[in-house]
């Protein structure tokens, strides 16, 4: 595999597309549904509010008979009832009567208003208003915000918080969602150890891609283990083959390019079948995509950066996907602070800090430069029509923030 032919950015990502798999719909409960997707249509059990509700603390009374109450002008009722919320009164309001009644209590029978206590004096049963209020006025009226049998919200709704609170008042105590995926990522390399503030050994490198990996995993919706393999066909075959049993997705780093010891697409085309090996993309070229016993297999570079802009290139689409959420990139425009030269019939994912007027690439592109991920907060990306920028073009940009679950 000498990568004599590269795949197109657009190809490669078709052909994940095309083999796009969805995970199977669990009922759970409401109290675990924030940031899931809604695997079913809401139908409205209840109206909401399910009565004529007051919107304020004071009198349920009837409107017409407060036309001409002011401060100069008050008038007169008769406070024959009291109500808070929970309760509800069984008395029918009459002309010149008033119900006492709490914020969020049921307007009673016969009322259609409700007189603020701000503009009322009370001496025992007799109370003195000194403002009118109009039909209606302070009534929430019953089903105004969600209407029994209504559709009010669609399958595949990402649950935000709002979302949650509507599910919740339309009667909903467990709610249909897409499962999370379950992502096995796998970390080749003898080469790799932990995090450790000791010396490092000569020749070793700190495993920071199972950090990094993982939790983009997570930052897609995702569950995500991860597993050490050697470097060797054998010891990364085994680990493929047992992910593909068990997991949804199989992601692994290393061993990509074309060295002694690349053997992961070796693996892949062994146990399964390769779909791209090899893209024209910068960084991360020899980033591959396979299937394995039904499975989406990525394999991202080593490089750590290589394999993030991968994984943001490939990955994240298919895991929101697999949850029936849509993903594109949501490009902005900005103008280039720097001329930045590109290569035509390659897409390059440049790190770049952009505010809301231009984007400055970081100049450190290297893609063992971790850094640069961190001083970044978005891509400047240019299409493999394109032959760089100049100073004060605009450009393609996608902020990290947009991408994220
Ligand atoms: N002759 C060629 N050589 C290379 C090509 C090429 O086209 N022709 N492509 C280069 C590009 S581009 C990349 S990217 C890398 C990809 O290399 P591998 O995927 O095979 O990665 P490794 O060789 O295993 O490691 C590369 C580098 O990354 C470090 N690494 C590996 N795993 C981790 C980890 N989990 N955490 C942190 N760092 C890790 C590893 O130690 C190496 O330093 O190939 C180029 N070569
Ligand atoms: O992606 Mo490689 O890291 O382009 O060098």
């Amino acid at each position: 595999m000498f990568f004599s032919k590269l795949d197109s950015l657009s190809n490669a990502i078709k052909l994940i597309s095309d083999n796009q798999r969805v995970t199977d719909i669990e009922e759970i409960s409401i109290h675990d549904a924030h940031r899931r997707v809604l695997a079913e249509d809401i139908i409205a059990f209840h109206d909401s509010p399910p009565f004529d509700k007051s919107a304020m603390d004071g009198f349920a009374l009837i409107a017409e008979e407060t036309f001409g109450a002011s401060n100069s002008a008050p008038k007169e009722f008769r406070i024959v009832d009291a109500i808070g919320a929970g309760d509800f009164s069984s008395k029918t309001v009459k002309d010149n009567e008033a119900i006492v009644i709490a914020t969020g209590a049921p307007i009673p029978d016969g009322a259609n208003a409700v007189l603020m206590k701000e503009y009322t004096t009370i001496d025992g049963d007799d109370l003195t208003i000194y403002s009118q209020v109009t039909p209606g006025e302070n009534i929430s009226p019953k089903s105004e915000d969600i209407e029994k049998g209504q559709k009010i919200l669609d399958r595949n709704t990402f649950i935000r918080y709002q979302e949650l609170g509507l599910i919740a008042s339309a009667g909903y105590d467990t709610v249909k969602v897409y499962k999370k995926p379950k992502v096995k990522l796998i970390i080749t390399g003898n080469e790799l150890v932990e995090p450790t503030k000791e010396e490092i050994d000569k020749a070793k490198i700190i495993n920071s891609n199972q950090f990094t990996i993982k939790a983009m995993v997570e930052d897609s919706g995702a569950i995500c283990e991860i597993c050490h393999a050697g470097d060797t066909f054998d010891e990364v075959k085994d680990a493929v083959l047992e992910a593909s049993k068990d997991y949804d997705v199989i992601m692994t780093t290393g061993g990509t390019a074309i060295s002694k010891g690349d053997v992961v697409l070796d693996v892949v085309d062994d146990l399964g079948e390769i779909l791209f090996h090899g893209v024209a993309i910068r960084p991360g070229k020899p980033a591959g995509a396979g299937i394995v016993n039904g499975k989406m297999v990525f394999t991202f570079s080593g490089q750590p950066v290589a394999a993030m802009s991968q994984f943001d290139m490939f990955a994240r689409k298919y895991l929101f996907e697999m949850q029936g959420r849509e993903f594109d990139f949501h490009i902005v425009k900005r103008i280039s602070q720097l001329k930045i030269p590109s290569q035509l019939g390659r897409t390059d994912f440049i790190r770049a800090v952009s505010d809301d007027e231009c984007a400055k690439h970081v100049l450190n592109r290297g893609s063992g430069i971790i850094r640069s991920m961190v001083e970044a907060n978005s891509y400047i990306i240019i299409d493999e029509n394109d032959e760089g920028y100049q100073k004060d073009d605009l450009v393609d940009v996608v902020l990290f923030d947009s991408l994220l679950w």
